[in-house]
């Protein structure tokens, strides 16, 4: 794997795994180092990738992410970074993962807001794992059997609720959204404002999103989602650095030239704050402007 491709069509599955002589299941694990080599980890030096298979056929990457000058909670773990992935492609579920470390307890919770989470099966690729007598024969685990006992979404919400990777619409609305002002903010701004309706914040009800463009012209977005647990929720910006990373090439964060951040005014939860701080720690001369919606 060359360019990065954090998507793989499921024609681009059937044909690898063909050439290997393995399933297409098999073949998750295969594609974790090449995974690895695309992480951002300046602080750990330590490369972290997972491969997951989505109900259309399609394999997604995730990577992690760190970034320098903030504290820790900013990272993005490289499974969230694979949910992440999923929901900006409009993936509606997950049943398998492979990964090259066992995942930590705040990414075993982050996934919970997957629907059916117990039954989403992993593989641990890392060659130090201890062989866990739960396996199944093909050496999957069901992620049940690594947390249990869990606290999640039903413990918060009504049980139909829409989960994290099903369809939103938060129904919000920019009374100033004026095609008069420039061009490129009006772009930016109905960018963010689409992601910030596809945004899963059940548990504040104050969703919001990020709409970011680099020095080409080239716009990606991102919303924030939720975790029952608080914590591991991972903001707007992130999510949009997740679409930055994934499509834009390889560059570096200085390449954002534009940030566009839209959220409720009266919000419990804002975003404001930190994506500023982000932004202005990884791209100094980025412009950020926040709009507010109803
Ligand atoms: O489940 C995990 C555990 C750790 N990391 C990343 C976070 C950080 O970048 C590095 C060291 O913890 O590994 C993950 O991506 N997933
Ligand atoms: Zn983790």
């Amino acid at each position: 794997m060359d360019k990065p491709s954090f998507v793989i069509s499921p024609e681009e599955a059937e044909s690898a795994a063909n050439q290997l002589g393995v399933s297409v299941l098999q073949l998750l694990p295969s594609l974790v180092n090449p995974a690895k080599s695309f992480a951002r980890p300046p602080i750990s030096k330590f490369h972290v990738g997972a491969v997951g298979l989505g109900s259309s056929g399609r394999i997604f990457l995730g990577v992690n992410v760190e970034f320098p000058g903030l504290p820790l909670h900013h990272s993005i773990h490289a499974e969230q970074f694979l949910v992440t992935n999923l929901t900006l492609n409009g993936e509606r579920h997950l049943r398998n993962f492979a990964v090259s470390a066992a995942p930590c307890g705040h990414c075993r919770q982050f996934l919970q807001e997957i629907r059916d989470a117990s039954e989403i099966r992993l593989v641990i690729t890392d060659p130090n794992a201890t062989a866990d007598p739960d396996a199944d024969s093909d050496g999957f685990l069901r992620l049940g059997s690594i947390l249990p006992h869990r606290f999640g979404p039903e413990d918060l919400l009504e049980k139909d609720f829409p989960l994290i990777l099903e369809h939103h619409d938060n129904n919000l609305t920019i009374s100033d959204l004026d095609p008069i002002s420039n061009g490129n903010t009006v772009e930016l701004k109905r960018t963010a404002l689409a992601a910030a309706n596809r945004s899963y914040a059940p548990y504040s009800l104050c969703p919001s999103g990020v709409a970011l463009v680099d020095c080409d012209g080239k716009v990606y977005r991102g919303w924030y989602m939720e975790s029952a647990a608080y914590n591991p929720s991972l903001g707007p910006l992130q999510a949009a650095l997740v679409d930055y990373i994934a499509n834009e090439g390889g560059g570096g964060y200085e390449r954002i030239v534009g940030a566009v951040l839209v959220e409720k005014e009266d919000a419990v939860v804002r975003q404001e704050h930190t994506a500023r701080l982000l932004i202005q720690m990884i791209s100094p001369k980025c412009d950020f402007s926040v709009y507010h919606c109803h």
